[in-house]
Parts: structure tokens; C-alpha cells; sequence
């Protein structure tokens, strides 16, 4: 039998370790950072043991947030700047990557692989462009092969594109890492994952995994953040303090509420795309309330992610015996998490630091968790959704 490669060779002495070091990397809708989390896994899939060794987010300078943004979410871009910005991305984050490690004093070659979740660029299920000709597409930059020839480490990456092969929309992943970080028998439990949009996980208290079920739901500080640049030049409203200057007002409120993304089946995929300034515009348009003052603006939009977040559990959930464990920026949100309580008066409300799990290092465990699954795990069917190993690797050399 011919011999295997080094890659392979390589491949196949992390797959089979006792304990395996891993990165994941998170770089979310609201562009606020890279979230770099590294965990010690041993096993796979529901037996898997994970210990969060070190965390980090280290934030992005405007100038890098401006040049994302010129091709974030839009239709029409430079495929230039596109191509330019793919392996820019790669060669970033390998350099963010070895600052942390370095800072952690941990060798490079002592981590087995890393999980890139890469710069969502452009979400597109079919229900978004409802061109027939076409499916559910999603766009993810940041190459992993400059990743992985900068770092010198195993990197797994675009883990989204398997999700849509085998029939789901590329999002929401995080049921199959949050089924593992989050389920307890006997309680109902719902995690809450409050980024750039807001998604969930319901995990039943019978532990039956047929029932867990996992989607987005709208914006979670999307709109808010966007407000904010446009109009305070900030990059959010921090600990609420626009929001509780302002007013909610109610009609325009209304009127964001109505959106028939909302009545739309579960479960289901959205982004800026979708929820962005124009689409406020066109309903304050409707509802004449393009005048209202700019704090009144982001105290809507905050009360619009809260309501919209309580509204969807209370009419899917049996909100009375629910645990609702919150993560991502959003959690640090007062204003939101305080109308979610207000709305929710029955539900018990924690974050996912209850768990054991940093409401902030969440979705980077997450990739983590993927990444481990795709090296040396087994397709698991959980909820409706495919049951497939994600991920693509790339080699160093
Ligand atoms: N102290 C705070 N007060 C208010 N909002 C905050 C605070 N800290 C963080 N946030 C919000 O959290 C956002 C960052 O959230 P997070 O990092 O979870 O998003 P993301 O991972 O980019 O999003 P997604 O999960 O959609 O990909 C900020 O842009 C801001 O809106
Ligand atoms: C296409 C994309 O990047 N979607 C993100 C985004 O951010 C939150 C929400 O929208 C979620 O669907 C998803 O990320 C998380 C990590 C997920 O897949 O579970």
C-alpha cells in the first residue's frame, strides 16, 4: 500500500490522539472582532469532553470594519475588493491567531487544528433572493490555506457549505454544538444567542433529540448597531445608554414587528440583508415617523429585538417551565435583556455563564466543537436538521 502523505499522515495522528488542542475562530454579523477560543477535546460527537483553556476577542480597528463593510451584505460590490479582502482575511487572522497564542505562551505546533468560521460576507437562503433558479447560498472570506501556511496548524474551515449541500440553509449551527454545551434532562432550556441577529436553541427536557430545534429569529444588535454608526458615529449603543435616552414609539414599532419574516416556517436563516437601515426607512416611511428623534430610533430598534425574541419563545415555547440562558453582546445589552424579562415575566433568565460556558466565547467553542467533529466524529441527526460532518481542511505545507 502506498504510504500517506505528511498531510495525511499528519491528519490521521491528530484524528486518533487521546486529547486534541483546538482553535476555533468566530467572526460574527456585527464585525466587532475575532473571537479566538482554544479548548482541549477528548472524544466525539455527545461523549465529547471540552475545556475552554483560553479565550479571547480582539476587536478590529475601524479602518478594517470600513473596508468589510464596503462589500458586507450588499448586492452590488467590487469583486476586486472581494478577492483582495479573501485572502487578506486568511492572512489576518493567522496573525491574530499567533498573537494570541504567543500572549498565551502556547508553541503553535502544540495545537492540533484550527475551526475558521471566516467573514460571512453575504447570506442568501432561497427565501432571501427567491430566484428559481437558484438554492440556499452563503458566502464566507477569509481563505483557510493562508491560515493554515501562516500558522503552520490544521485548519478546517467553511463549514456552512455542507449544511446547504445537504439540504439546510447554512445556519443556524449552533444546535449541534449547543445540544452538547446545553441539555440537561428534565428541563426545558432555550439558548439564546443575541449577536448581530438573534438565534436559538430549544432543547427539550426529555432529552429527545428529534425535538430540538434551532433557528434564527431576526435581528438581534444589528439594526442597532447600525443606527448608532449612522447617526452617533459609535459602534454600538454600550450599556444602553442611547436606547434609555430615548423613547420607544410604539407605531413604528408596530410596524417592524409586522414583517412576514416573522410568520415565515421553521427553521430559518436571515441577516443584514434583510434587517438593515433601508428596510427601517421603508417603515418608518409607512408609518410617517421619519422625523422622531435618533435616541427614539434606537431605543424601537432595541425594543424591536427584545419583543421580537420574547414574542417568538412565548408562542413556542412553554415559557413557564423554560430556562432561558442568554449569550453573545446582545446578553450585555440592558435595555434588550430588561424588555425581554418585562415580556417574559414567567421565564427564568440567565446567561450561558451559568453553564460553565462565557456567553462570549460561545460560538467560537462552537466552530471549535465542529472542528473536532470533523476530524475524528460521526454524522449525528439532531432536530430536523442534516445530519453531516462540515468543514474542509487545509494543510500547512
Ligand atoms: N456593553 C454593551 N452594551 C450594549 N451592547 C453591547 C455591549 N457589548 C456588546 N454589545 C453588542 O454586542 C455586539 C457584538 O456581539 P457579538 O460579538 O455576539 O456579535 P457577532 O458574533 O458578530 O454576531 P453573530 O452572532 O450575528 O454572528 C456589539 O456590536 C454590540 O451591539
Ligand atoms: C450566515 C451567518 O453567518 N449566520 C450567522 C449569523 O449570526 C447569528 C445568526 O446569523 C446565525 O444564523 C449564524 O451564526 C451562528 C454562529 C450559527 O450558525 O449558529
Amino acid at each position: 500500500m502506498p504510504a500517506l502523505n505528511q498531510n495525511l499522515q499528519k491528519l490521521f495522528a491528530a484524528a486518533q490522539k487521546e486529547e486534541r488542542l483546538g482553535i476555533g475562530l468566530m467572526s460574527g454579523t456585527s464585525l466587532d472582532g475575532l473571537d479566538i477560543a482554544l479548548c482541549r477535546f477528548s472524544g466525539s460527537g455527545l461523549q465529547t469532553k471540552f475545556k475552554l483553556i483560553n479565550f479571547v476577542t480582539i476587536p478590529y480597528e475601524e479602518s478594517f470594519k470600513k473596508e468589510v463593510q464596503q462589500v458586507f451584505a450588499k448586492k452590488q460590490v467590487s469583486l476586486e475588493q472581494v478577492t483582495l479582502l479573501n485572502a487578506y482575511i486568511g492572512t489576518f487572522h493567522a496573525e491574530l491567531i499567533l498573537q494570541a497564542l504567543a500572549e498565551w505562551q502556547v508553541n503553535p505546533s502544540d495545537v492540533d487544528f484550527i475551526a475558521s468560521h471566516g467573514q460571512t460576507i453575504y447570506h442568501a437562503p432561497k427565501r432571501l433572493h427567491q430566484q428559481e433558479n437558484y438554492g440556499n447560498a452563503t458566502l464566507q472570506i477569509g481563505d483557510a490555506d493562508h491560515i493554515a501556511v501562516k500558522t503552520g496548524i490544521l485548519t478546517i474551515s467553511d463549514f456552512r457549505q455542507k449544511h446547504i449541500a445537504a439540504g439546510g440553509e447554512g445556519a443556524p449551527l449552533a444546535l449541534y454544538g449547543d445540544v452538547l454545551l446545553g441539555s440537561k434532562p428534565g428541563e426545558n432550556r432555550v439558548l439564546l444567542n443575541i449577536g448581530g441577529i438573534a438565534n436559538l436553541t430549544y432543547l427539550p427536557a426529555d432529552a429527545d433529540y428529534s425535538k430540538v430545534m434551532c433557528t434564527d429569529i431576526g435581528p438581534g444588535n444589528t439594526l442597532i448597531d447600525a443606527a448608532c454608526r449612522a447617526y452617533f458615529d459609535k459602534p454600538f449603543d454600550e450599556d444602553s445608554a442611547i436606547a434609555y435616552s430615548g423613547t420607544v414609539d410604539e407605531t413604528l414599532l408596530d410596524a417592524l414587528l409586522h414583517h412576514p419574516f416573522f410568520n415565515e416556517n421553521l427553521p430559518k436563516t436571515t441577516g443584514p440583508e434583510l434587517f438593515n437601515l433601508d428596510f427601517v426607512a421603508d417603515a418608518q416611511q409607512a408609518t410617517r415617523t421619519l422625523n422622531i428623534a435618533k435616541a427614539d430610533l434606537v431605543a424601537t430598534l432595541s425594543a424591536f429585538t427584545a419583543r421580537s425574541i420574547a414574542r417568538f419563545i412565548g408562542a413556542n415555547f412553554p415559557v413557564a417551565d423554560l430556562k432561558l440562558f442568554t449569550s453573545g453582546g446582545g446578553a450585555r445589552n440592558p435595555f434588550v435583556i430588561d424588555h425581554i424579562r418585562k415580556a417574559l415575566p414567567n421565564a427564568t433568565i440567565a446567561d450561558t455563564g451559568e453553564l460553565g460556558i462565557n456567553p462570549d466565547a460561545k460560538e467560537a467553542i462552537l466552530f471549535a466543537l465542529l472542528g473536532n467533529e470533523a476530524l475524528c466524529g460521526e454524522p449525528i441527526a439532531i432536530g430536523s436538521n442534516p445530519a453531516v460532518l462540515m468543514g474542509k481542511f487545509s494543510f500547512s505545507g
